[in-house]
């Protein structure tokens, strides 16, 4: 079975810091590296950002706008350009492309996620390579909020096509205790076991084109490791790297992944769903569900927070609100709040209709 790779090159990569112009050079040999690994077997996505800032380019603004509608619109300029550059290089390698644009909420939506899914599939069956950027354009959620950059919608694809390997390729050679850029003594991190150790990380965000910065690439490798996929963050001006990473050489920072041990709709759970509140547990029902793998009745909530309705995603939490699992409620919050503290057998009383016996059951939860 061939190998999967994601690989993500953000606009500090793509784009020549001083002019805004394309950094030529790093495109083409991406797409020469990309177009080698495709014909070398491995099933190969490309996550391109660049659209806001190709469109800046184009429009010859010098400065990456704030306003939403305004990005929208320079996103839609430069999505074109930025995919006619792509189409005119891999097409004199002979290598075809298509192009996957993806909001937060196809991936949040379980039966356009499983399209995303099949459509990955038959592209790869066809010997193409994907591009894949956010819908940018009808995508409001993905421009402003955090959870909405690149690094996230990366790590999103590669749980989802059960990718082996995430690079994220960015203007660093790697992740360091601090930014290299403002402190000297940063120390280069060459290898993490698990994310949970790069608590002393210090990361600033203050990169004028790149979205996410630092911070939002830890989080991607979190998404992607605890999805078994293997995360690299290394220097997106040397694409070729990913070849020698590949072969195993010590480039970047590497993050080991974690076991596969979900299915493939429990990934969805834990990755594809953003919760919209809180059920705060008692210590009983902690156990239960993360020792003993019971679902969550009633009678072991202390609290609910947000306003949420049945069939949405929520998080459940310890009693000092530090999230232990993920999960779809069976109930809505109003009801929530009616019912918490119950046994099950009391709960067709209190609401005066019979509800279900759980209100996470174990096969709609994920452990954190
Ligand atoms: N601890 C850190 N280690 C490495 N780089 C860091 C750290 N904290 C902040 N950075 C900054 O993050 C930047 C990369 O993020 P960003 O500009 O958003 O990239 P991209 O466009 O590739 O997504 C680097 O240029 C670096 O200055
Ligand atoms: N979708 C946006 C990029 C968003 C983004 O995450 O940018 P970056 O931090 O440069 O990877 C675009 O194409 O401009």
């Amino acid at each position: 079975m061939s190998l999967t790779l994601v690989i993500k090159i953000g606009t500090s990569s793509l784009t020549n810091p001083e002019t805004g112009n394309l950094a030529l050079s790093t495109v083409a040999l991406l797409v020469e590296v990309l177009s080698t690994l495709r014909q070398q077997g491995y099933r190969v996505i490309l996550v391109s950002s660049g659209a806001v800032g190709v469109g800046c380019t184009r429009l010859q603004r010098k400065e990456r706008p704030r306003d939403i509608a305004l990005k929208q619109a320079i996103a839609a300029v430069g999505q074109g350009r930025l995919m006619r550059m792509y189409d005119d290089l891999f097409s004199i390698l002979k290598q075809p492309i298509a192009q996957v644009l993806l909001t937060r909420r196809d991936l949040q939506e379980r039966v356009s996620y499983l399209n995303a899914y099949d459509a990955f599939q038959e592209l790869f069956d066809l010997g193409v390579i994907p591009i894949v950027n956010e819908n940018d354009t009808v995508a409001v959620d993905e421009l402003t909020r955090k959870f909405g950059d690149n690094d996230a919608l990366a790590a999103l694809v590669a749980s989802l096509v059960e990718a082996d390997w995430l690079f994220l390729l960015t203007d660093v050679d790697r992740l360091y205790s601090a930014d290299p850029r403002t402190d000297p003594d940063a120390e280069p991190i060459a290898r993490v076991r698990n994310p949970a150790e790069l608590t002393d990380v210090e990361v600033t965000n203050n990169s004028a084109w790149g979205t996410g910065g630092m911070s939002s690439k830890i989080s991607a490798a979190r998404i992607a490791t605890g999805s078994g996929v293997r995360t690299v963050i290394t220097q997106g001006k040397y694409p070729n790297y990913i070849h020698q990473i590949l072969e195993g050489k010590p480039i970047g920072t590497q993050f080991d992944p974690a076991p596969r041990t979900l299915n493939a709709r429990k990934r969805w759970i834990a990755n594809g769903l953003i919760p919209t509140g809180k059920i705060l547990l008692d210590p009983g029902a902690v156990g239960a569900i993360c020792d003993r793998g019971k679902s969550l009745l009633a009678v072991g909530i202390s609290g609910i927070s947000g306003r949420f309705q049945a069939s949405d995603a929520i998080m459940l939490c310890d009693r000092e609100g530090n999230e232990v699992a993920r999960g779809i409620v069976n109930y809505a919050s109003d009801e929530l709040t009616l019912i918490k503290g119950h046994r099950s057998d009391e709960i067709e009383a209190i609401l005066g209709y019979e509800g279900s016996d759980t209100v996470v059951h174990r096969d709609n939860l994920v452990l954190s």
